[in-house]
């Protein structure tokens, strides 16, 4: 049974199923309670309520600094007849109201004479008295159990003279990271060697659900040792999170391991990343619960959030921390696989009246669409995907108002809105330029429907040699404005010292030239086409022109892993693989927008900054830039 049958269970029938199996092996249903000092208590949850033992306050006190009256004496006191109180004591805020007196006259509506203090206006009783158990009245129940503590709670309890509170211990994870080819996080790494990022991060978002989380050594894929550190983990652990080997692969030994050290509840669920996780118990008394975790980061972070942080929380007999949602529309079609529920990342800002939310790259190996993400949505196994301009449901990883002060770019991708990006947010740390790349073409588009603030556009007009422009009128007609952002060398990307000696265009067309391509709409696209055009060159007779890649940097990386021989591309996508760079066309890269948004006040950062010489000239650093026109509105 080396590579059990992974099943596809609902999630809700995981949870369920795995609740059962922790149930039935005696695993604790939660961790012990402690006593803690109040001040240690923050982030704990109460395992028994708190009752107040004493009143705050705990005796009648002045409310304001100012004399301590009697309020009969002020009956009929008035600014035409103002009454001299002379039997009075000054007190400061928070002074027990000493005997006798019922209220208390600020000192700034006292007008201190040689017969006593004249008073304009008559005091009612309890006149800025605070009562005894104004705040809490000693014996009322003050917090409940299952309640995590914040800062107010643990001052509440302190006043109310309860310095010590019972709290559910923090629960013990331990991460056992697995898998010959993965490396302590600092190593110096040898080809096929991965860094032990995964233990990382779930030790960190243990820790941030308020766990004590502990890492193991990283152990070989040898079953018997994975036995053993499961074994070693269960008996200090409350969960235990096993990474990698979850799947069918040849060196997966997780659901083997579970199934020979307690029992394998659900081996495979519904969920997209994430989809072999293993879900079971360790036997060994006491028993403890264990989670497979799939080794692809976005899936280990996924599978952390939707099945350890409930299971911690339960634990310690907390509700499960959730987090705020919002309606958004989807700035593109997001197809998605029946039969799986599909986690999908996206990038958030608000346009026009409405947040739009921007899929980010779906595989769960791209950690860096979790980096990105604003928010995530879930579209269920029921749900074929949904069309551009869906509302869907949003899960918010970021506040609305950072939201809300986020420009989106969608269309082309170029460094220079990179640069743009971190210089905007370096500058002002609530201003955010998300931008997101579905070429030249989906970016009018997007802009056309209200999806986005700005399109980044190069598109070359075949029939007029021009570039953007007729496409605008054509799609967006008069309403539309064009600031241009560069203008920028392309050429053909080639591996250092240009092996094949390329020089142009006509050279991709040589035999043994393995070409990659950008995606249809794309502008680098659209040139490689008018340049083909123009020399009567056949696409077909290019090898590899089916071959697509979103990014110039994506091109890049393709050549220098030695998996094509030359794109086109720009010079900074070359810079940033160290490969060498043939010039073939020098073109404008603009930013077309709705005309009414030129003074939108949520671009004006942008503009400030495209005005800066101090921007400018960094972008010339990056080399293959001019910015000759940068900031200039050419429509
Ligand atoms: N034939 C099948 N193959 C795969 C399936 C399947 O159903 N059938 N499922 C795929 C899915 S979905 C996922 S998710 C992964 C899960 O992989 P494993 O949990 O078995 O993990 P590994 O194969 O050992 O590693 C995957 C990947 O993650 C890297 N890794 C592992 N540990 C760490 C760590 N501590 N830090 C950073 N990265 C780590 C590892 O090097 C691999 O690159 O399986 C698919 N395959
Ligand atoms: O389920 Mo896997 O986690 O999709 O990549």
């Amino acid at each position: 049974m080396n590579s059990p049958f992974i099943s596809d269970v609902p999630a809700a029938e995981a949870h369920a199923a795995w609740r059962e199996a922790r149930a039935a092996a005696g695993c604790p249903a939660r961790v012990e309670a402690v006593r803690v000092p109040v001040g240690a208590a923050v982030g704990r949850v109460t395992a028994e309520p708190v009752w107040a033992r004493r009143s705050s306050p705990a005796f009648d006190s002045s409310g304001m600094d100012g004399i301590a009256v009697r309020a009969a004496d002020t009956v009929g006191a008035s600014e035409t007849a103002p009454v001299v109180v002379k039997d009075f004591e000054v007190v400061d805020t928070g002074d027990p109201l000493p005997p006798g007196y019922d209220a208390v006259v600020m000192r700034e509506h006292v007008h201190h004479t040689p017969e006593g203090a004249e008073l304009h206006t008559a005091v009612p009783p309890y006149q800025h008295v605070r009562s005894i158990g104004e705040d809490i009245s000693a014996a009322e129940l003050l917090l409940p159990e299952g309640h995590r503590l914040r800062p107010v709670d643990v001052a509440a309890s302190a006043a109310a003279g309860v310095t010590e509170l019972a709290v559910r211990r923090a629960p013990i994870v331990v991460i056992i990271p697995t898998g010959d080819e993965i490396r302590p996080v600092g190593t110096e790494l040898e080809p096929g060697e991965i860094a032990d990022t995964n233990s990382v991060m779930l030790a960190a978002q243990a820790r941030e659900v308020g766990c004590d989380a502990r890492v193991t050594a990283i152990v070989a894929d040898d079953p018997a040792a994975i036995t053993a550190a499961v074994g070693t983990a269960a008996r200090e652990a409350d969960l235990v999170l096993l990474i990698a080997g979850s799947s069918a692969g040849r060196d997966d030994y997780t659901a083997r391991v579970v199934a020979e050290a307690g029992t394998v509840a659900v081996h495979g669920v519904a969920v997209r990343p994430g989809h072999p996780v293993v879900l079971g118990t360790v036997t060994e008394e006491p028993a403890t619960p264990i989670l497979g975790v799939p080794g692809y980061p976005v899936s280990a972070a996924l599978t952390f959030d939707i099945f350890a942080a409930p299971l911690l929380a339960e634990l310690e007999g907390a509700a499960p921390r959730e987090r705020p949602s919002t309606m958004a529309r989807l700035a593109r079609k997001l197809p998605s696989v029946v039969g799986m529920d599909d986690w999908v990342r996206v990038r958030l800002g608000r346009v026009q009246d409405h947040v739009v939310a921007t899929p980010l790259p779906r595989g769960a190996g791209v950690l860096t669409s979790l980096v990105r993400a604003d928010g995530l949505l879930v579209v269920p196994a029921g749900v074929e995907g949904h069309h551009a301009g869906t509302e869907v449901r949003v899960e918010l990883l970021r506040g609305l108002a950072e939201i809300d002060r986020t420009i989106v770019a969608i269309g082309s991708h170029d460094l220079v809105l990179d640069l743009a990006a971190s210089a905007l947010r370096a500058a002002d740390p609530l201003v955010t330029l998300a931008s997101s790349n579905v070429g030249s073409l989906g970016g009018l588009v997007a802009l056309r429907d209200g999806l986005c603030h700005l399109a980044g556009s190069h598109l070359l007009d075949p029939a007029t040699g021009e570039y953007t422009l007729p496409y605008v009128q054509r799609l967006l007609g008069d309403d539309a404005a064009v600031i241009r952002l560069v203008h920028r060398d392309q050429g053909l990307l080639v591996a250092p010292g240009n092996p094949l000696g390329l020089k142009d265009i006509d050279d991709l067309a040589r035999p043994g030239v393995r070409y990659v391509n950008r995606q249809r709409g794309a502008g680098t696209r659209a040139l490689l086409d008018h340049e083909l055009g123009r020399r009567g060159l056949d696409p077909a007779a290019i090898p590899g022109y089916a071959r697509e890649e979103h990014t110039h940097l994506a091109v890049a990386a393709a050549i220098a892993a030695g998996r094509a021989d030359t794109g086109l591309g720009i010079l900074a996508a070359a810079r940033a693989f160290g490969l060498d760079f043939v010039p073939v066309a020098q073109e404008p890269y603009d930013l077309v927008l709705r005309a009414e948004d030129v003074s939108h006040e949520l671009l004006a950062p942008l503009w400030t900054l495209l005005a800066d010489p101090g921007f400018r000239a960094r972008v010339e650093e990056l080399g293959g830039y001019s910015c000759a026109q940068t900031g200039e509105r050419i429509r």
